[in-house]
């Protein structure tokens, strides 16, 4: 069923703040430096890796030694301007180790709904991609604004990630989380839940198990909801999406070779990866 996943060319990586980020606050470095390792070594396979990361927010509060995110919006604004650069930092100093050139973008929802500026985007990852740069991409939270008549907002870096897959058309997106994939229930709070392998198509009782919008961790904004809602935009795409757990991001060279690990969304059973 997976086999033809090591075709996949085009592959965008995005890891969740609970990846990044231990629930004392502290920054995993074992997986970041797994990610560096793992994605710097995908591009050397050839591949064209576009990275999603979240964590401005968690690595800003850590570096402010704040234990919660701040109420106002301004406040969690600067803690993603600290937390951003500091997060890139981390990143240039691991993907450096193994020779990896990154580069970063930073993304907000009216640059991809305005066809000029979308195009830009596109260009200017496509452009990354042939210098076999990793672009690591988020949300620019400092100035994005979630107002009903100021959308410049995307609301978390799932959907982001989706949007992202859709502009380059992408082979794959593995979306790396604190949970092993999809459930009928949320496990950590159901222990009858079950993992699903694969779903080929969404429904309203699948939206039901996802378990509302909350975040697994504190510093986080997704929740499974989040996760579905990038996975509907993938399907409609006809592209594939695999959620598993990034504790530990090596797997993605498993995942890579058809191991039946996470949840894969595809609408096709037989057909493999695009390219
Ligand atoms: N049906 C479900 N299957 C798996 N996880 C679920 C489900 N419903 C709710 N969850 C919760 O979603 C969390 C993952 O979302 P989130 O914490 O936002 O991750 P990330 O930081 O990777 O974006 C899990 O840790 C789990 O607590
Ligand atoms: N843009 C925010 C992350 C938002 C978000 O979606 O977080 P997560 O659910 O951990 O992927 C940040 O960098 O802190």
């Amino acid at each position: 069923m997976r086999d033809k996943l090591n075709e996949a060319k085009r592959i965008v990586i995005k890891v969740g703040t609970s990846t990044l980020m231990y629930p004392n606050g502290k920054p995993n470095l074992q997986a970041v430096d797994e990610l560096a390792f793992t994605l710097s070594d995908l591009v050397n396979q050839g591949k064209e890796v576009i990275f999603v990361s979240s964590g401005a927010i968690g690595i800003g509060l850590n570096q402010l030694n704040m234990n919660r995110r701040p109420s106002s919006i301004p406040e969690q604004q600067a803690v993603a301007a600290i937390g951003q650069s500091e997060l890139m930092t981390i990143y240039n100093r691991r993907f450096r180790t193994y020779n990896q050139q990154i580069g970063q973008v930073l993304l907000t929802r009216d640059v991809v709904d305005y066809p000029e500026s979308r195009q830009n985007v596109i260009n200017t990852l496509e452009q990354l991609i042939n210098m076999q740069v990793v672009p690591i991409i988020n949300e620019n939270d400092s100035v994005s604004v979630d107002e009903l008549d100021h959308l410049t907002k995307f609301g978390d870096n799932d959907f982001l990630s989706a949007i992202v897959a859709q502009l380059i058309n992408a082979d794959l997106l593995i979306m790396l989380s604190d949970i092993d994939g999809f459930y009928s229930a949320n496990p950590t709070t159901d222990p009858t839940a079950v993992l699903y392998q694969q779903i080929h198509q969404l429904d309203q009782r699948l939206f039901d198990q996802a378990g509302g919008n909350g975040s697994g961790s504190q510093f986080g904004t997704g929740g499974m909801l989040s996760k579905l809602n990038a996975a509907q935009l993938v399907l409609a795409n006809n592209q594939k999406m695999i959620l598993a757990n990034g504790k530990h991001p090596k797997i993605i060279f498993d995942l890579l070779e058809g191991r039946n690990i996470g949840t894969l969304f595809s609408k096709n059973q037989l057909e493999g990866a695009k390219k």
